[in-house]
Parts: C-alpha cells; sequence; structure tokens
C-alpha cells in the first residue's frame, strides 16, 4: 500500500528547538499545513513548551515529547503516565531496560508511543568509549534495540545509519525513528553519525526527525517542502 500526501507528512517530524512559545509558533505559522508532526525537546519545554504542546494538539498536530527520561522505575511510569494524558503521541525515555520496562507500564492502555534513545547521534565510538562503554556503537544500539522490544515499548530512536541493522534485529512493526538526518550538502552541526532523508527512509525507518535544516534555513517552508518532496520519492522507491 502506497502512503497518502498526508502519511509522508507524518513522516517529518520538525524539532522545535526554540528557547520560548513565540519563536516556536512563528515556526509553526510558517510552515502551515506542510508539516504534521513537532517535537518539543528539553529546550522548549524549559520555555513553557507543555502549554504549547496542548494547542498545538488541539490545533490537529501530532507532538512528540522528547524529554529523554531516566529516573527510578516509580518515577518514570507516573512521569510517562501524565504525558498520556496529555495527548502527545510519541515520548522518549533512555534505552535503559528498567527505564523502558518503567515506561512501557506508564503507557499502558494508551495511545502513546514510548522510543528508548539507543546511542545519541552526537555519539561516535570515541565519545562512547569515553562514557565508558565497551561495546562499538552498533553493537550498543544493537542491544538497546532488542531490549527496547522486550520491554514492549513501541520502538527507538537511533541513528539513520542505524537503521538498517535494527530493522533487521526487530519486528516489522518496531517504530523506527531517525534524527541525525541532513539534506545532501547540509550543515552537519554537532552530529557525527548522520544521512539523508532518503537514506534514512530506504534503510528502514518510520519517520524522520529534523531541526536545524529547516529551523535555521532562510526559507524554512521551502526546507521542509524539499525534504517531503526526497521522503515523497523515497517511500515510492522503497514500496
Ligand atoms: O531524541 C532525539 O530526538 C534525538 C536523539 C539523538 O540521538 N539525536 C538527536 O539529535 N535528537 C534530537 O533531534 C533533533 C536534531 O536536531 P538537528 O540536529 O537540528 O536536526 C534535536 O532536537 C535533538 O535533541
Amino acid at each position: 500500500m502506497t502512503d497518502t500526501p498526508a502519511d509522508i507528512r507524518d513522516r517529518l517530524i520538525v524539532a522545535l528547538d526554540f528557547p520560548n512559545v513565540a519563536a516556536a509558533e512563528a515556526l509553526v505559522w510558517q510552515l502551515g499545513d506542510a508539516v504534521s508532526f513537532y517535537k518539543i525537546g528539553l529546550e522548549l519545554t524549559v520555555g513553557g513548551g507543555l502549554d504549547l504542546a496542548a494547542d498545538l494538539i488541539e490545533a490537529g498536530k501530532k507532538v512528540f515529547l522528547d524529554l529523554k527520561m531516566h529516573d527510578i522505575g516509580n518515577t518514570v511510569e507516573r512521569a510517562v503516565a501524565a504525558a498520556a494524558e496529555r495527548g502527545v503521541s510519541i515520548l522518549t525515555v533512555h534505552a535503559y531496560p528498567q527505564t523502558m520496562a518503567a515506561a512501557a507500564r506508564g503507557a499502558a492502555g494508551s495511545k502513546l508511543e514510548v522510543l528508548g534513545v539507543t546511542v545519541l547521534t552526537s555519539y561516535d565510538a570515541a565519545d562512547l568509549a569515553a562514557a565508558g562503554y565497551s561495546g562499538t556503537v552498533e553493537e550498543t544500539v544493537r542491544r538497546r534495540a532488542m531490549q527496547a522490544q522486550e520491554a514492549g515499548i513501541a520502538g527507538v530512536i537511533c541513528a539513520p545509519t542505524d537503521a538498517a541493522m535494527v530493522r533487521a534485529a526487530t519486528s516489522p512493526t518496531f517504530q523506527i525513528v531517525t534524527p541525525g538526518v541532513r539534506p545532501a550538502g547540509a550543515d552537519v552541526g554537532d552530529q557525527k553519525r548522520i544521512a539523508t532523508p532518503a537514506a534514512a527512509m530506504a534503510a528502514g525507518a518510520n519517520r524522520i526527525v529534523v531541526g536545524r535544516p529547516i529551523t535555521a534555513a532562510a526559507a524554512p517552508a521551502e526546507a521542509a517542502a524539499a525534504i517531503l518532496a526526497e521522503l515523497t520519492q523515497a517511500v515510492g522507491e522503497t514500496a
């Protein structure tokens, strides 16, 4: 079955990494109907993002609350349950087994998709080693993806360069969402494990997260349209 234009739109999640609601709303206004899914992360949450999440949901948009939770089980379970009540579509936790199991309990019976953050896209092998891990990036991502599936959460966040390996190691319904996406020639910034929107799709990602290539573009609506066109073509090629 091929994707409708609305399905393609839902595959692009725009990261609203802004310090306040006014700046985020200005971008949402500029992007209009072209974008249906927004991510509210740490910076905007501190800047009033939870109220904006409610407004976006009210306006018919989907919201990914990127809080990367990691705490004792009781705290995570209750915080995830509270997020589910807000009507957000996606919530992140760190991909530790105890945390993911608690998150699964908190989301039980709701429509909230909990995703485990495997290895940040700003990490390479040296960063992982410096954090005290002995396995390779690939081994760590694979283990965490399998533990996410075992814990019963919806899927993971991983780099687009990991997506094919995660897809092969997990069930077809397991959700793979990839940040670290850069259209060809775009500024890489602090990301280390990146790929283009088309490559992320071809590797098996369900959705991509894009921030600065849209939010810092001179013409954000045109940048989003170009990425959507690339996704449309990539989905057509993999169908
Ligand atoms: O959980 C995330 O969304 C996330 C995980 C990860 O490994 N890497 C990563 O970049 N992100 C988020 O994805 C977005 C990427 O933004 P850009 O690098 O500006 O496209 C940011 O909001 C990050 O917080």
